[in-house]
């Protein structure tokens, strides 16, 4: 078996034409984790007069050595204050208020006292203390928020400052899910005998692709069966963007998945690549759909999926990069088995801003410890020539 480097295979898939230009309006209120699909752009200034911060009073800096000031009114937030303060002047102004033309500070009512349409100054301050500037939050022509941005909380309020009431974010790539295998049961279905295998692959994957920002369409279980494969498959690729399956790609009699793909019409991109879990892993494209037929095991379909399947959805998405990878000091000695490019659970802790690995409980064993991937594990990449990495090594590590 041929197998392409890990890195030509990262190569190839990033060469892959993909449509990113889908997108819809959706309501500010079902944009939370979704993709914007346009740079957010400041139209005017925040604020776009100087406003107060405190309650006090508004006034010429210069007047508070005159040691009582004329007080003309209340100003409420917002009002839009039109008279203009002159020498020896003040107008009564809230937090929140805009500030009336001609003062320039505001001297909180702590420091006053008020008598007769009268203040007296206690205690003065600085000058243009309590107002915000215009554009303190941001200026017209700001970029606030790139496209590409998953949307949180403060996306989500900055949107509502802009009265964004619709947000332009890229359409959900719809992904099909499907777990392959006569020996899987899928989840609910009742077993016959213990030697039959409980399907987690479709579950992980699904949870997988929608916390990247896909839809996803779950199949289910499929057996080993060339024709179903086929109107199984057939039928996912219509309604998807991407099919992802797993099981049935390497060598034993009923692995059918990896024949019939290029019988849908899809050409293969790329089958088989040297990393370890992963080797049989398959790349395939029909027109501007993709085909992921990943191995069974479940470790060994969740890191493909991982390493295949979220650069895709990232790039329909417009996302610049799927997942963080950071480097990372060794906190004790690893022992790299095969001359692949390994993928490592790896237990990922910061020390005075510093990324640090260990092993701590993770098993070492085949690909279908799914186990190891508790718990927030980081995914440690050890390249080809890697052999024993002393304790103290740096290493890349993908944050998930
Ligand atoms: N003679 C060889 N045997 C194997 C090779 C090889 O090169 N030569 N490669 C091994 C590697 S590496 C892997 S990975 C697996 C991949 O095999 P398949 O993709 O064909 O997967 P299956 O044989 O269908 O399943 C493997 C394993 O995973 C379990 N499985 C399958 N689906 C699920 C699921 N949805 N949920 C949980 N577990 C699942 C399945 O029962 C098997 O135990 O092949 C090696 N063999
Ligand atoms: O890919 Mo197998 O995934 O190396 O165990």
């Amino acid at each position: 078996m041929n197998l392409l480097s890990y890195e030509t295979s990262q190569n190839m898939l990033e060469l892959l034409q993909v449509n990113t230009s889908k997108f819809e309006r959706v309501p500010l209120s079902d944009a939370l984790d979704r993709v914007l699909a346009e740079d957010i752009v400041a139209k005017y200034n925040d604020p776009q007069f100087p406003t107060a911060s405190m309650d006090g009073y508004a006034v010429k800096h210069a007047d508070l050595e005159k040691g009582e000031l004329l007080v003309l009114g209340d100003n409420p937030a917002g009002n839009d204050e039109q008279r203009e303060i002159k020498e020896g002047e003040s107008i009564k102004t809230f937090t929140g208020s805009k500030m009336p033309a001609g003062a320039d500070t505001l001297i909180q009512i702590e420091n006053v006292t008020y008598e007769d349409g009268k203040i007296v100054i206690n205690e003065p301050v600085n000058i243009g203390s309590s107002v915000r500037p215009i554009g303190e939050s941001y200026q017209a022509g700001d970029i606030l928020i790139k496209k590409g941005t998953k949307i949180g909380y403060a996306e989500i309020g900055v949107l509502a400052g802009l009265n964004q009431v619709m947000v332009k974010v890229a359409l959900r790539p719809k992904v099909a899910v499907v777990a392959t295998g006569s020996e899987i049961v899928d989840l609910g279905e009742h077993s016959d005998n213990p030697a039959q295998i409980r399907s987690s692959n479709n579950y992980t994957l699904e949870a997988l692709f929608k916390q990247a920002g896909a839809e996803v369409i779950q199949i289910g279980t499929a057996p080993d069966d060339k024709e179903q494969l086929m109107q199984t498959f057939e039928s996912a690729i219509n309604s998807a963007d991407i099919v992802v399956s797993t099981g049935g790609v390497s060598v034993g009699d009923y692995d059918f998945v990896k024949d019939i793909v290029p019988r849908l019409g899809a050409s293969v991109v790329f089958k088989g690549v040297a990393i370890k879990p992963g080797r049989h892993v398959m790349v395939a494209q029909r027109e501007e759909k993709f085909v992921l037929a990943l191995p069974g095991f479940p470790f060994s379909s969740t890191v493909t999926a991982i390493l295949y399947a979220l650069p895709l959805i990232a790039k329909m998405l417009g996302q610049a990069k799927p997942y963080e990878v950071v480097a990372a000091k060794l906190q004790e000695d690893f022992n790299k088995r095969s001359s692949f490019t390994e993928f490592t659970t790896c237990n990922v802790v910061i020390e005075e801003g510093e990324f640090f690995v260990n092993f701590q409980d993770k098993k070492i064993g085949s690909s279908a410890i799914l186990t190891n991937m508790l718990n927030n594990s980081g995914l440690m990449i050890t390249g080809e020539e890697d052999k024993k990495l002393e304790a103290g090594t740096s290493v890349n590590v993908i944050l998930l």
